[in-house]
């Protein structure tokens, strides 16, 4: 293990190795009914179970007609009739509702409000076009949106709300999903305090009020959570007694008398993944497995580092973990300049306007208020970015 941040690797190699490093210890997969998986990340490749739509339908409430008008009006068809068995004849017409079975020899759907009734009999109002319905017009064909056995969502999505609903509607009652990886999060520092205004002297936990949300939302739960001192042999006691297979830390990465992570991995025997990151801020962050192969992301103190870092190397190995490809980046245009003469890639928090993106104020390594205040992350490369240029954005998990 290297001291210092002699092993620091660029902010897109950091991605890269943090996504592969879940990727190879991504858990197991459960099958969920359906009515659960809203949120999950799907574990295997869809196939539409079924056409979509199912059978051929209206698309409008109006008259479903044959042949030529003026057509002679049968008994009704609602949403939720089987099919007639008998086709449709020429010059004829039945009422039908959205969703309607359509009869075979049908020519199309007359809408409601281009049609008038007298004396068992459906005619054209004056105002529409005399071709209407042209054939197959305001029919939802069977299989239009997806045949039977086609490819319906890729492993690797989280099921969104559409996803489930797609998959519903293509036959799902249950679902494969990766199996939610439970995290032990180790709150390092002596001067942290978890509640009320903290005296000179200390600190206000940044972390505690929203990491189990902000975890959940990036599809981990987080198993438990626990403050301690600067103490060497307390953080090695708290990283041996987890068996979590994700352990998340802040604070105690850097170098001083206070800071014990580095020491207690030394102790423990774990190996490092990353050591340093060339990233302003967030440097010291640190990617490491414990015995057992089990990762942990060591998120520098500083709340700016810390929720930078979290987004930029802990989404990228949480997606690893769950199956999920590594997010690509957005862009923005910039609308100022950005200097960057860190000689590493600076993250610099932005607002948008109509000009594009500006910098927040108060985005000190030790600040939130631009964090708290901004739309976005830009990625800012050595030597800085003009005003106008585009700039890549982060993906952020929250
Ligand atoms: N000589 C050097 N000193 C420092 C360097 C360096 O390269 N050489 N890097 C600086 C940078 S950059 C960062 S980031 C920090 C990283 O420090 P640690 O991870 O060891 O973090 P701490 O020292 O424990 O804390 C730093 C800072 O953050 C506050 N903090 C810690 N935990 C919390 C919390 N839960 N909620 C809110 N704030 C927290 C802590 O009070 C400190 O102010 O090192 C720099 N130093
Ligand atoms: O790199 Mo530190 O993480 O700037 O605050």
């Amino acid at each position: 293990m290297s001291d210092g941040h002699s092993a620091a690797i660029s902010w897109s190699d950091a991605r890269r190795l943090a996504h592969e490093t879940g990727r190879a210890r991504s858990g197991g997969v459960e099958l969920v009914p359906i009515a659960d998986a809203t949120g999950r990340t799907l574990a295997g490749d869809l196939t539409a179970l079924a056409p979509l739509p199912g059978y051929a339908s209206s698309a409008m409430d109006g008259w479903v007609v044959a042949g030529d008008a003026p057509w002679r009006l049968g008994a009704p068809i609602l949403a939720g009739d089987r099919p007639a068995s008998a086709p449709l004849a020429a010059g004829t017409a039945r009422a039908i509702t959205t969703g309607g079975p359509i009869p075979h020899g049908s020519r199309g759907v007359l809408r409601s409000e281009n049609g008038t009734t007298r004396d068992g009999m459906l005619l054209r109002a004056a105002s529409v076009r005399p071709d209407e319905p042209r054939a197959g017009e305001h029919v939802r064909h069977i299989g239009e949106e997806i045949a039977e056995g086609e490819p319906l969502l890729p492993s690797g999505v989280i099921l969104t709300p559409p996803r489930v609903a797609l998959a519903a509607v293509a036959g799902y009652d249950s679902l494969p999903v990766r199996e939610v990886p439970a995290a032990d999060v180790v709150l390092l520092g002596s001067e942290v305090i978890g509640s009320g205004i903290p005296a000179p002297g200390l600190v206000r936990d940044a972390y505690s009020p929203h990491f189990p949300a902000l975890l959940a939302g990036m599809g981990v739960r987080v198993r438990e959570l626990r403050h301690l001192s600067d103490d060497l042999a307390a953080t090695t006691g708290a990283l041996r007694a987890s068996s979590a297979s994700l352990v998340l830390s802040t604070g105690g990465t850097a170098g001083s008398a206070a800071d014990h992570v580095r020491g207690a991995l030394r102790e423990l025997g774990a190996a490092l993944v990353i050591d340093g990151v060339a990233m302003r801020p967030g440097h010291p962050v640190m990617l490491a497995l414990l015995p057992g192969d089990r990762p942990m992301l060591c998120l520098p103190g500083n709340p700016l580092a810390a929720m930078l870092t979290l987004a930029s190397i802990g989404l990228p190995l949480v997606d690893g973990l769950l199956g999920r490809p590594l997010a690509a980046l957005g862009t923005v245009q910039l609308a100022d300049e950005v200097k960057n003469e860190s000689g590493q890639t600076r993250l610099v928090t932005f607002t948008l306007h109509a000009d594009g993106a500006a910098p927040t104020s108060r985005q000190g390594s030790g600040m939130l208020r631009g964090l708290a205040a901004s739309d976005g992350v830009a990625v800012i490369p050595p030597g800085g970015a003009p005003a106008g240029s585009r700039a890549e954005t982060v993906p952020l998990p929250w």
